[in-house]
């Protein structure tokens, strides 16, 4: 179990050019399983939830060719379905990340059964299986559920249907669609996700001969085909590493720059670090973060306190809940973070309050930040990362506070983030890697 070593209260200066989107890495991933030609992926994220799946497809007998960094090619033609009952696949690989739930729809659609094991991902709430599980019966399939250690899908073939989607869940709309692509006949899901994930996810499978409307909104309709081709498809930059450095910037009263944002596809992200008093500049595809003494919380327009929550798409993502918590423990000013969408991404904040941050956790989905405008830094600590972005909001906190800290468990950290402390070092941070 690796460790960083911070040394904290150092300004930051110049520019980093994001990684590729994990969420989205993660659901163009398991589209190459839908067809036996190649598909070239650019830009995809060389972190832990990515290189995990990559090597499930490997296992599957998908051929994958490396171009360069982040760029490979993909070619499903044999197919090794028997891995998935493989031990290797149930214990080391299939439950630990989020993303391996998506292999279901494609393996589903093109061969008829999946076997898979609970899927792993951050430990921040229930994590449900329902909305994927009960859209695959809706197309057709047969459900065996054995609760908390594997389901079986089967179904000689998938019918096209109208869904009403219980909640607007990314990874289960994701699934869903890719399984609706082959399926006989038309498929309407009404409440899907919408998140920029998914879009692309969407043009992929267009552009690999699928029939797809409704892109960007939460009536999808799908007309399915009976096989679908190769193509090539970059991924956008990742949205929640985008936050995560603008936080960072402020906190630190650091300057930098974050090149290719993709700003159109950043929704209303870039609004709420302004809310939180943070100066940040367009500048072409770019955003400027100039160096800041301070950042006041703006008030709603009854002079109540703010109160920044997460919701589907176009709303904020709930990722990035966690970093603005820790940027707002140095603000001028309060805000309640309100967490609807995961029932215990918040209990990380005990961390923040032994480091000195002043924060009420008022329930598992509500904390209010009183912010200390650096009048008392955050006090170095050692510290746990208990899941991707409670680890960077603590890798954050480490910077921006006062002495020494070390954070354990940072594999949590290298799940979601690319080559984190060697970018951090290059801006003038004091982090090394202990193993
Ligand atoms: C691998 C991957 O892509 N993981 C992302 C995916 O997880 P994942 O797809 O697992 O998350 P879901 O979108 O299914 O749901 C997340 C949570 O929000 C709740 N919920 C969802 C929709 C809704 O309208 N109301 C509601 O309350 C669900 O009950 C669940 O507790 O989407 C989450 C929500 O953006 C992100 O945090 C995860 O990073
Ligand atoms: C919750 C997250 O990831 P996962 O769904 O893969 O656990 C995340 O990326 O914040």
């Amino acid at each position: 179990m690796a460790s960083f070593k911070i040394e904290g209260g150092n300004f930051l200066k110049g520019e980093i050019k994001p990684q590729g989107a994990k969420n989205e890495a993660l659901q163009v991933l398991c589209a190459v399983l839908l067809t036996s030609e190649k598909i070239r992926i650019k830009n995809i994220p060389e972190i832990g939830d990515v290189q995990c799946l990559i090597q499930i497809l490997k296992n599957l007998g998908v051929i994958i060719k490396k171009n360069n960094i982040g760029d490979y090619t993909f070619q499903a033609k044999e197919i090794y379905i028997e891995y998935l009952n493989t031990k290797k696949f149930f214990i080391e690989y299939g439950q630990s990340i989020r993303g391996s739930l998506m292999i279901a729809g494609p393996l589903l659609a093109r061969f008829g059964k999946v076997c898979m094991p609970i899927p792993g991902g951050d430990r921040i709430g229930r994590r449900r299986l329902d909305i994927h599980l009960r859209g695959f019966e809706s197309l057709g399939s047969q459900i065996v559920y054995k609760e908390n250690q594997y389901f079986y899908i089967y179904s000689k073939y998938l019918t096209g249907k109208y869904l009403l989607l219980e909640e607007a869940s990314v990874t289960g709309t994701a699934n869903i669609i890719m399984a609706a692509t082959l399926a006989k006949g038309k498929t309407t899901i009404y409440n899907a996700a919408c998140e920029p994930y998914i879009q692309q996810l969407c043009r992929l499978l267009n552009r690999m001969g699928s029939k797809i409307k409704g892109i960007g909104s939460n009536l999808i309709h799908i007309i399915g085909v009976t096989e679908l081709s190769g193509c090539t498809h970059t991924i956008l930059p990742d949205m929640v590493e985008i936050g995560s450095w603008i936080g960072l910037a402020a906190i630190t009263s650091s300057e930098i720059k974050i090149r290719n944002v993709s700003w159109k596809n950043l929704g209303i992200i870039p609004n709420t670090f302004k809310k939180m008093g943070i100066k940040l500049e367009k500048k072409n595809d770019d955003i400027y973060i100039p160096s800041q003494k301070y950042y006041r919380i703006k008030k709603l327009l009854n002079n109540a306190i703010l109160t920044i929550s997460d919701a589907p798409w176009p709303g904020l993502t709930p990722d990035l809940l966690s970093i603005l918590t820790v940027v707002a423990t140095q603000a001028k000013g309060s805000v309640l973070i309100h967490q609807k969408m995961f029932e215990s991404r918040l209990f990380f904040v005990d961390k923040l309050i032994e480091m000195g941050a002043q924060i009420i956790l008022c329930d598992p989905h509500r904390a209010t930040i009183i912010g200390l405008n650096h009048q008392s830094y955050l006090r170095g600590s050692i510290l746990n990362s208990p899941d991707i972005r409670a680890g960077i909001a603590l890798l954050i906190a480490a910077l921006s506070a006062k002495g020494t800290s070390i954070i354990k468990n940072i594999e949590q950290i290298d799940r979601g983030y690319e080559n984190i402390d060697q970018r951090l070092r290059i801006l003038g941070a004091k982090i090394s890697r202990i193993v």
